[in-house]
């Protein structure tokens, strides 16, 4: 058992169809860290997170959550445990409003989302909790504003708020900046530096400087293997990572400052 580590894959591999996506990674993710998963594009950053989630079934190999396995399990099952993923796509009800939408994901860990409609007294009761959650995000002024309305950069704090609410030892956030302007992607980085605050983080993050900025490790893959590991510093200067990225050095030095 390997107590120090939250999160561990041994020897984790998927093939499709022959063609090995994701080759014998051993992942290992430490307690309280940020840890990016990073790499270039086709490397198998997603096809490891759709197997850390239960997304898809390992070919090879094992996770282990908490000293675990975990490999067997179903991705409800995980949640509950407290492997929870983030920033997944319409992770919120673009119909209710932002409250609504903490609250629902409140229900979660009591396992009768299905009948959140039939208990609007018992929903209330949770207002002052989700009110809590929106407030940690800065959304308490958009507590009433139908989800769909809110412009993109507060929609992942409100993904972030949702998630918290399930009480997450670690976050697997997917991608949490994709899409951002500079100004958004500043408020996410600081929203993840608190979110991260008594849990353990791992991201797959494609801005360098989001990376460099958050991360206490990186572990690099490349071709579906891990190519390096360390921080920011150490896999930034390693010549097989800059050949990976091949002619994206410029966005990695202007990313980083
Ligand atoms: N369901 C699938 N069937 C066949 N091949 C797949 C499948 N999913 C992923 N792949 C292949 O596995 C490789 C890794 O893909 P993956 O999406 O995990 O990479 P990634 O590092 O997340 O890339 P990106 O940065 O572009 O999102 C790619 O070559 C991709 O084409």
């Amino acid at each position: 058992m390997s107590q120090e580590f939250v999160l561990e894959t041994r020897g984790l591999t998927k093939e499709f169809r022959g063609f090995t996506a994701v080759d014998s990674v051993d992942l290992q993710v430490e307690k309280g860290t940020i840890h990016a998963l990073i790499g270039p594009n086709g490397a198998g950053k997603t096809t490891v997170f759709n197997l850390l989630t239960k997304y898809l079934p390992p070919t090879r190999g094992e996770i282990l959550y908490q000293g675990e396995s975990i490999t067997k399990l179903k991705s409800n099952q995980i949640a509950r445990k407290g492997l929870v993923r983030s920033f997944q796509i319409s992770a919120v009800f673009p119909h209710m409003t932002v409250l609504e939408n903490v609250r629902v994901a409140l229900q979660r860990p009591m396992g009768n989302s299905f009948h959140f409609w039939k208990h609007e007294r018992v929903l209330d009761k949770l207002n002052d909790r989700a009110m809590e959650l929106l407030e940690s995000v800065g959304l308490e002024e958009y507590s009433n504003t139908i989800t769909v309305e809110l412009p993109y950069g507060r929609k992942r704090a409100l993904e972030l708020a949702t998630t918290l609410a399930m009480e997450p030892t670690v976050m697997l956030l997917d991608e949490p900046t994709q899409g951002m302007g500079h100004e958004d992607v500043d408020k996410v980085v600081e929203l993840i530096r608190q979110a991260a605050v008594g849990r353990t983080i791992l991201m797959v993050e494609h801005n360098l400087g989001v990376v460099s900025k958050l991360c206490d490790k990186i572990t690099v893959l490349a071709r579906g293997a891990v190519l390096a590991e360390g921080d920011y510093a150490n896999v930034s200067q390693n010549p097989k990572v800059r050949e990976a990225y091949m002619g994206s050095e410029d966005a990695e030095v202007k990313g980083a400052h």
